[in-house]
C-alpha cells in the first residue's frame, strides 16, 4: 500500500494535468472558435520555457532608466498586441483603443487588478482600494466616492494659501533652484489640505517634509514597482533597506490614523471635522476599520494624491523650461485675467493651458503602465493573427499588460509628431481610448478632476507671476523608478519674477526697466 503512494499520487498528477488541459483547450476552441480568435504575435524569447530573457531585459532597462523607451520600442518591433512569457505564463501586452475599451469599461467585470499587484504592494498599501477586487473594492470605491461628491475638488481657494507658500519659497530673480522639492512639498500639503483637514504645512517648514523622508516615499515606491517587476520571484530580492523606508512612510501616515482614530472615538458619523468641513479622515471612519485597514487607505490616498500631482507638475514644468515660446503662449493665455486669481469657470476655459496640462499627460504619463488579470475566459476584440486585427481569446488568470507610454506615443494614432510636446493638438483632439493617463472606465482615478485642478491653478499662478522660465539642465528628460513617473533629474531652472526688456537709450545712459509682471505680457 505505502508503495503504490508515488505512483498513485504521479497518476493523480498526469490526470489533474489532462483534465487542466482539456478544460483550457476546450473553453478556447468553444468561446474562441466562436468568436474567430487568433492568436498574437509572440516575442521572440531566446529561452522559451520560462521567458527570463525577457525579465532580464526589464530589470536592465529599469536599472538603466530606459524601461518605458524599451516598451516603446517592443510594441514597435512586435506590433500594438504580442504576447510574452513571464516565469512561464503568457502575458498580453496590448496598446489598442478597442481593447482597452473592453477591458477598462465594456468588459471591466471580466478583469480584476490581480494578486500580482497585490503581493507587490502589500508591505506598503496593504489591502487598500488599489489592491482590492470584487466586492470589498466596490465597497471602498463607493465610500470613497461619497467623499469627493463632499469635498472642496471644484474649490480653488483650498489651493490659494498653498500657492502663496509656494511662491514664497522660490527665490528671487534668476537663481538656480530645483522646482521638484518644491513640488512634491505642494503636493503633499494641498494633498494633506484636501484629504486630512489640516495641511503639513511643509513649503513653511521644510522640515516636516526633509530630503530623508521624499527619499523614503520615493524608495518605497520604486520598491515595490520592482516587486511587482520580479512577480513570484520578489522573495529572492533583498528587502532590508526597501522595509525600512517603509516604516518610514508609515510613522509618517501615523498621526493621520491617530486623529482618525481619535475622530473615530469621539463619536463619527457627521463626516466633517472640527473647522466643520467634510474631509476624508471623517468619512473612511463610516466603514467598518482597524488600525490597520485605517493605515492602508491613508497611505493610498496620500501617494495617489500626493506623488502623482508632484509628478505632474515636475514633467510639466521641465518641458515648459526648455520651451520659451509654450511659456510666453501661456502667459498669453492668461493675459485677460490682469493677474488675478481664476475662476473655476475661467480656469477651464484656457485652451492653451489646458492644452499643457494634457500634452504633459500624454508624453509623461505619472502612471506609465498598468495591468490588469482576467478572472474569467474571456475575448479582447483585436490584436490576433498575422494582421493583428482578429479577436484575441484570453484564458482565464492571464495578464494583460497596458503600456500608457507607449500607447501615447503611437504615430499611427498622434501623428508624426507624436513625440513633441504640442498643446495646440488639444484644439481639435478629442479625448478617447488613445489617451488614457487616468485610465478609464468604472475603476479610473477617483481624484482626477482635483488632479486636472490643482495643477492648472499651478500653472496660471506660477505664469502670472514669472516672467521666464530658464532650464538650467543641459540633459533631456529621464525617467525615473517611483510609483509615479516624473524627471528622475528635477526640474533644474532660473525663473526671473520680471521681465527685463530694454527701453532704449538715453543719451549718455543705456536704460533697462524691470516691468511689472502683471503688464509686460506683449513685450518681446
Ligand atoms: C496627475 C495626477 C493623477 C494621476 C495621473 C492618477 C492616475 C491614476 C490611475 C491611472 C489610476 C488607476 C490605477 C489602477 O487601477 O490601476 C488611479 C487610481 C486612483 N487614484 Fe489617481 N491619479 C492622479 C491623482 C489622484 C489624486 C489627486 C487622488 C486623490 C486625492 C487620486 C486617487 C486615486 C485613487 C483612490 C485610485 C484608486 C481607484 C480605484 O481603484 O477604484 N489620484 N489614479
Amino acid at each position: 500500500m505505502i508503495q503504490d503512494y508515488p505512483l498513485t499520487l504521479i497518476g493523480g498528477l498526469f490526470v489533474l494535468c489532462g483534465w487542466y488541459l482539456i478544460t483550457t483547450t476546450t473553453s478556447y476552441s468553444k468561446l474562441g472558435q466562436r468568436n474567430g480568435c487568433q492568436l498574437p504575435k509572440s516575442y521572440p524569447h531566446r529561452e522559451k520555457l520560462l521567458g527570463l530573457d525577457y525579465l532580464r531585459d526589464s530589470i536592465t532597462a529599469r536599472d538603466n532608466q530606459c524601461y518605458l523607451q524599451r516598451e516603446q520600442q517592443l510594441h514597435q518591433q512586435n506590433g500594438n498586441t504580442y504576447r510574452s512569457l513571464f516565469l512561464g505564463q503568457w502575458v498580453l501586452n496590448t496598446i489598442e483603443p478597442d481593447n482597452l475599451r473592453a477591458i477598462l469599461s465594456t468588459s471591466f467585470a471580466d478583469y480584476d487588478a490581480g494578486a500580482r499587484r497585490r503581493r507587490a504592494f502589500k508591505p506598503l498599501l496593504g489591502n487598500s482600494i488599489f489592491q482590492s477586487d470584487g466586492l470589498q473594492w466596490r465597497s471602498a470605491r463607493s465610500l470613497l466616492q461619497k467623499c469627493f461628491a463632499q469635498a472642496r475638488i471644484d474649490d480653488l481657494d483650498l489651493l490659494e494659501p498653498h500657492i502663496q507658500s509656494l511662491l514664497a519659497a522660490i527665490p528671487d530673480n534668476q537663481k538656480i533652484l530645483d522646482l521638484a522639492p518644491l513640488f512634491h512639498r505642494f503636493a503633499a500639503d494641498v494633498a494633506t489640505d484636501f484629504l486630512f483637514g489640516e495641511s503639513l504645512g511643509s513649503l513653511s517648514h521644510p522640515d516636516r517634509l526633509e530630503s530623508g523622508l521624499q527619499e523614503a516615499f520615493y524608495e518605497a515606491a520604486a520598491g515595490c514597482e520592482f516587486r511587482w517587476l520580479l512577480g513570484k520571484l520578489a522573495f529572492l530580492w533583498p528587502n532590508r533597506a526597501f522595509l525600512a523606508h517603509v516604516r518610514t512612510v508609515h510613522s509618517f501616515i501615523q498621526p493621520y490614523v491617530d486623529k482618525a482614530l481619535q475622530i473615530d472615538h469621539q463619536g463619527c458619523g457627521q463626516g466633517k471635522n472640527e473647522k466643520g468641513r467634510p474631509d476624508f479622515l471623517s468619512q473612511l471612519c463610516q466603514r467598518p476599520h482597524d488600525r490597520r485597514s485605517l493605515q492602508d487607505e491613508i497611505t493610498t490616498l496620500y501617494f495617489a494624491g500626493a506623488d502623482t500631482v508632484a509628478a505632474l507638475l515636475i514633467n510639466l514644468f521641465f518641458v515648459l523650461s526648455k520651451r520659451p515660446d509654450a511659456w510666453k503662449r501661456v502667459r498669453i493665455d492668461i493675459q485677460h485675467l490682469r493677474g488675478q486669481k481664476p475662476t473655476l469657470q475661467q480656469l477651464k476655459s484656457l485652451r492653451y493651458v489646458n492644452g499643457c496640462i494634457l500634452e504633459s499627460l500624454r508624453i509623461h504619463p505619472p502612471q506609465a503602465s498598468n495591468s490588469r488579470i482576467a478572472n474569467k475566459d474571456t475575448i479582447l476584440p483585436t490584436g490576433g493573427g498575422p494582421d493583428g486585427k482578429s479577436p484575441i481569446f484570453v484564458s482565464k488568470g492571464t495578464m494583460v499588460h497596458v503600456a500608457t507610454y507607449a500607447l501615447h506615443r503611437r504615430r499611427d494614432l498622434w501623428g508624426d509628431e507624436a513625440e513633441e510636446f504640442d498643446p495646440d493638438r488639444w484644439i481639435h483632439q478629442k479625448q478617447n481610448w488613445k489617451f488614457i493617463p487616468f485610465l478609464g472606465g468604472p475603476r479610473n482615478c477617483i481624484g482626477m478632476d482635483l488632479a486636472i485642478n490643482e495643477a492648472t491653478y499651478v500653472l496660471i499662478r506660477l505664469a502670472q507671476e514669472f516672467g521666464s522660465i530658464v532650464s538650467q539642465d543641459p540633459n533631456d528628460w529621464v525617467e525615473s523608478a517611483g510609483l509615479a513617473l516624473m524627471s528622475k533629474n528635477g526640474v533644474r531652472v532660473a525663473m526671473a519674477r520680471k521681465v527685463i526688456v530694454n527701453i532704449g537709450s538715453v543719451p549718455g545712459n543705456t536704460c533697462m526697466a524691470l516691468y511689472d509682471h502683471h503688464t509686460d505680457y506683449l513685450q518681446p
